[in-house]
């Protein structure tokens, strides 16, 4: 049963990850299921992906790099340089071989939580969105817009959410992993091709 499988790893999670960040995994976990409820999804396999999502996050950058090269798990050169990333990768590595959750599209959605990528999933965008915009994130200025948008259409909450996230991390002056950029370019495509269909 998923709902068993949810309250063990639950409390495995909680044994394992801060206190904050296993409060910001349990409020991810019920945005997901919030989420699937609006568009149609598997509630379970949403709750399961939000609870996982942040699984490696407690490893420092140089620990994940090395676990990776240990398991066999490959990075890209742009990985390497801007590495708080690979928590996500890594992540979706843990929840398969160490956590046992064998569903590819919970994999494949904790894979892509932090960059996003081209032509992703009802559930990669679930996870992605529910990330941002979960009840206690409090940072971003644009939190009650996308809390509103992520209701109304997921392709332009992404296309927002990664256009605001390009101008942060640009801003900031941080090493930015092309695959957002990616990702950008792709919904930005979603949506004109929307505009053209009005
Ligand atoms: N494309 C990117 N390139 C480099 N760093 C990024 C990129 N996208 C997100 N980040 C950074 O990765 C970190 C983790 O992001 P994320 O997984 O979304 O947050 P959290 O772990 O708090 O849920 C953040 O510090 C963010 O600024």
């Amino acid at each position: 049963m998923i709902t068993e499988q949810i309250i063990t790893l639950r409390k495995q999670l909680k044994s394992k990850l801060d206190p904050m960040r296993f409060e910001h995994s349990v409020s991810v976990s019920f945005t997901c299921t919030a989420l699937a409820m609006r568009y149609g999804y598997d509630i379970q396999k949403a709750e399961l992906a939000g609870l996982m999502h942040d699984c490696a996050k407690r490893f420092t950058d140089s620990e994940l790099i090395q676990k990776c090269q240990k398991h066999g798990v490959a990075l890209t050169e742009a990985e390497i340089k801007a590495p708080a990333v690979i928590h996500a990768k890594y992540g979706a590595y843990l929840a398969e071989n160490k956590y046992g959750i064998q569903d590819p599209e919970i994999i494949s959605a904790i894979a892509c939580h932090t960059t996003g990528k081209p032509d992703m999933t009802t559930l990669d965008k679930i996870l992605y969105i529910a990330d941002y915009i979960e009840p206690r994130r409090d940072k971003a200025d644009n939190l009650p817009q996308m809390r509103y948008l992520a209701f109304q259409d997921l392709d332009e909450t992404m296309y927002e959410i990664l256009k605001g996230t390009l101008q942060y991390l640009g801003k900031k002056g941080s090493t930015i992993d092309p695959m957002t950029m990616q990702a950008f370019s792709y919904f930005e495509e979603v949506m004109k091709q929307k505009e053209n269909k009005k």
